[in-house]
């Protein structure tokens, strides 16, 4: 496990950037995984910078997002697609054909899950996947408890977890009772693992990800156990390792 100290979220963002950026650039049709939440939010304005700069293009790139709300249609403001949209799809000359997320308005959400596995792998899976880090050590959406084997599947969302959440919603009433999210297993087929954290209210969980027991009640710290992982922190996220 590689750890970059960054000084500050600026330079943070700068950092996953230039790994995205060196990833995409190696091969033009990657397949990235992408994270929602505030903590990639630089990453991506920096994604849009690098491309109105030409520095790259990602015409034959394509994108895996970890998760979405269950119920939620995708022109929902408060739906992952819709984020993803607004922070970097509308921005960037990504065909919105590769660009892929979890339906979490699917009639049949066990089997959007199915075909959302193996669409990861039929596009030959995940070179390099971006992850957040929830308080409780969630990674997509998989809460302390998941499976380490687990594949894409419906999750019953932690009252911590929709409680973190509920700020980009009108009120925590309004935060979705489940998800859909790429499971652990799923996340551990990715060939490179770049997690990023940001804030001192993540220290715990990154302590605990890079120092604690390998266990289930902690989903990130299956991460010990990847080949090619890196977290890359601002200084308060990796106050405590
Ligand atoms: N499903 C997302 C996660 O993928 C994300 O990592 C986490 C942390 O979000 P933030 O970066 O806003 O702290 O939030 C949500 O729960």
């Amino acid at each position: 496990m590689e750890i970059i100290r960054a000084n500050n979220y600026d330079e943070l963002s700068a950092k996953a950037c230039e790994l995205v950026l060196q990833q995409v650039q190696t091969a033009r049709n990657s397949v990235v995984g992408l994270a929602t939440g505030s903590t990639p939010e630089g990453l991506y304005q920096k994604l849009i910078e690098a491309y109105q700069n030409g520095q790259v293009s990602f015409k034959d790139l394509t994108t895996f997002n970890l998760d979405e709300y269950a119920g939620l249609r995708g022109d929902d403001p408060n739906s992952y697609r819709y984020y993803m949209n607004d922070k970097l799809f509308n921005h960037i000359d990504l065909p919105q054909n590769q660009a892929f997320l979890p339906n979490g308005n699917a009639a049949d959400l066990a089997k959007e899950c199915r075909d959302y596995d193996k669409q990861i792998r039929d596009a030959g899976y995940i070179d390099l996947q971006i992850l957040g880090l929830g308080l409780n050590g969630h990674i997509g959406f998989n809460e302390p408890g998941t499976p380490f084997d687990s594949r894409t599947h419906v999750v019953e969302l932690d009252d911590t977890t929709r409680e973190a959440n509920a700020r980009f919603f009108p009120s925590k009433d309004d935060v979705p009772h489940q998800a859909l999210t790429m499971g652990i297993g799923t996340i551990m087929e990715s060939s490179q693992i770049v997690l990023l954290a940001s804030g001192e209210k993540k220290a715990d969980a990154v302590s605990k990800l890079v120092h604690g027991e390998l266990t289930e009640a902690i989903p990130s710290s299956i991460l010990q156990k990847h080949q090619h992982v890196t977290i890359i922190g601002d200084e308060e996220a990796l106050s405590r390792i």
